[in-house]
């Protein structure tokens, strides 16, 4: 399977399974290896390729890419600081045909394949590693990590000493989870999986599938094909904004509950002011959508306490999570809600809930165990904890998405989703899919008025 995202620990105990199914290291690494030199030669298109190896099995995969593509006619530097420290490692050196250099030499080729340290890196890259690394990354156009660039931590996607810059990643066996999580990823460039044939179960953290969407049945009518109500507060432009999204993401029907006049809002949108508790009695709403402009007072707490008690399907979103608490959790079914922060807003959700954690995976999953909400953490790096358990990881999104109010868009999205199918963590995936989708149609530099526009279109690539 190619979904699953695997810790240093399950990795090894899936090589283990694997060898013990009567499949030697040796195999799995001309598989790794073998696999890693097609997409390299296709990269490489001809040109000199510089390969570091080190001490473990990365260096192994990386005599055997070395081998493969000499063999193929390219012309091939292998680099290794010190002698390989596990049999099978040795045994791919011994079967490399060239020269081995223990340093860089002015003549290495244009493409840089780095295979100094795997998933085994257990300590700062320092030292003739940090200084090779350091010299060769520069100097070469095309920069190549295998399984993961060398000084990352496969297990978090930290940097242990300086970090590089690569045009490609080729994960090897199983996504890591460093190859979803910042800083690494932003450093990985373009990244592929290069199977090896690892039987793989039940993955607890897997990465998001690209969803399939249903139009509406055909006896569906507004209020079956889901009803969203977007809850106001002191500021009328976000909920406007997020209310625009919902309507293009597949919902029947959006009622933005404000006090403001909304001159800017299409007639289309249905706006509703005074009681809020009365107008969320109705049993018809398929989601509520409560955070975006809400403001932090005493009466957002009153409207937020109104969301949480009103039994709904709820998306918790911008400020709401400012005001989010166990008193205010007392009494309302988690399992139906799905809060949206970025990275401040879940320090303060941590913060608030007493959780330690300080990277954001631990602090999703802290945050959802201690309180039964499905976490979706946004951000270069978004991950979904889902209330179920495990992690859900999802392919990188366009940077341009950093603009003010594409948040607001994406809750919107995950209403409308969560109205039309009830289930939030499908909706928030199918959500988080077409952002991503909608920023690619809107071009460069939109803004989230503009993406709230693209979603249809968006839309439409998931039917
Ligand atoms: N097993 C399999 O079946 C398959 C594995 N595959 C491949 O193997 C990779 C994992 O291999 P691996 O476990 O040997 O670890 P790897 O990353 O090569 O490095 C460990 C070595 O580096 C050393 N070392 C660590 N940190 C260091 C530092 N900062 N500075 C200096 N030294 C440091 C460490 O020394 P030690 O910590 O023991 O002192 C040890 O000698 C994986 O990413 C994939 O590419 C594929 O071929 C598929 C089949
Ligand atoms: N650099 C980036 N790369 C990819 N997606 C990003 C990036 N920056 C922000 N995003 C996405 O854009 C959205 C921003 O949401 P948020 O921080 O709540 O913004 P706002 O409060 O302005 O609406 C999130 O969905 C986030 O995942
Ligand atoms: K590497």
């Amino acid at each position: 399977m190619t979904d699953h995202v695997l810790s240093v620990e399950e990795m090894r105990a899936a090589e283990r399974a694997a060898m013990d199914s009567g499949v030697s290291e040796w195999q799995l690494m001309q598989r790794a290896g073998g696999g890693a030199a097609d997409w390299i030669w296709r990269i490489a298109a001809g040109r000199a390729v510089t390969v570091l190896c080190g001490p473990g099995n990365n260096g192994g995969d990386g005599y055997v890419i070395a081998e493969t593509l000499q063999r193929r006619g390219l012309t091939v530097t292998v680099v290794a600081p010190v002698e390989p420290a596990s049999e099978t490692a040795r045994r791919a050196r011994d079967g490399f045909s060239g020269e081995i250099a223990k340093t860089l030499v002015s003549s290495s080729g244009e493409v840089l394949v780095d295979c100094l340290f795997g998933y085994g890196l257990s300590r700062k890259v320092e030292g003739e590693f940090a200084k090779l690394l350091e010299l060769a990354c520069p100097s070469h156009s095309i920069r190549i990590a295998i399984d993961v660039p060398s000084g990352i931590f496969a297990d978090s996607g930290e940097w242990l000493g300086a970090s590089h810059r690569y045009d490609h990643t080729l994960a090897l066996g199983a996504w890591k989870r460093a190859h979803f999580l910042m800083p690494a990823r932003a450093d990985m460039g373009n990244t592929r999986l290069v199977p090896i044939g690892l039987d793989l179960k039940d993955p607890a953290e897997r990465l998001s599938e690209r969803p399939r969407i249903h139009p509406p049945e055909p006896d569906s009518q507004k209020y079956t094909r889901g009803l969203v109500a977007v809850v106001a507060g002191e500021m009328p432009g976000a909920p406007l904004l997020s209310s625009l999204a919902a309507m293009h993401a597949g919902a029947g029907y959006v009622k933005l509950f404000s006090d403001h006049s909304h001159p800017d809002a299409p007639a289309e949108l249905v706006i509703e002011d005074g009681a809020l508790g009365e107008a969320l009695d109705d049993e018809r709403i398929g989601a509520v959508l409560i955070g975006p402009g809400l403001g932090r007072g005493s009466e957002a707490r009153d409207r937020l306490r109104a969301a949480l008690n009103s039994g709904h399907n709820l998306v918790l979103d911008a400020d709401a999570l400012h005001l989010l608490d166990r008193a205010m959790l007392d009494g309302a079914d988690p399992a139906k809600m799905v809060v949206t922060p970025h990275d401040g807003e879940l320090a303060k959700l941590c913060e608030t809930f007493d959780i330690t954690a300080t990277d954001k995976r631990d602090r999703a999953i802290g945050l959802r165990d201690a309180t039964g909400l499905t976490v979706l953490a946004k951000g270069p790096d978004t991950l979904l904890a889902p209330a179920q358990g495990g992690v859900v990881y999802f392919p990188q999104g366009s940077s341009w998405l950093s603009v003010a109010g594409s948040g607001d868009v994406l809750a919107g999205m995950i209403a409308a989703r969560l109205a039309v199918t009830g289930d939030a963590v499908g909706a928030t995936q199918e959500a988080v899919w077409l952002h991503q989708e909608a920023s690619r149609l809107a071009g460069p530099s939109f803004t989230a008025g503009q993406l709230a526009d693209a979603v249809r279109a968006a839309l439409a690539l998931f039917l």
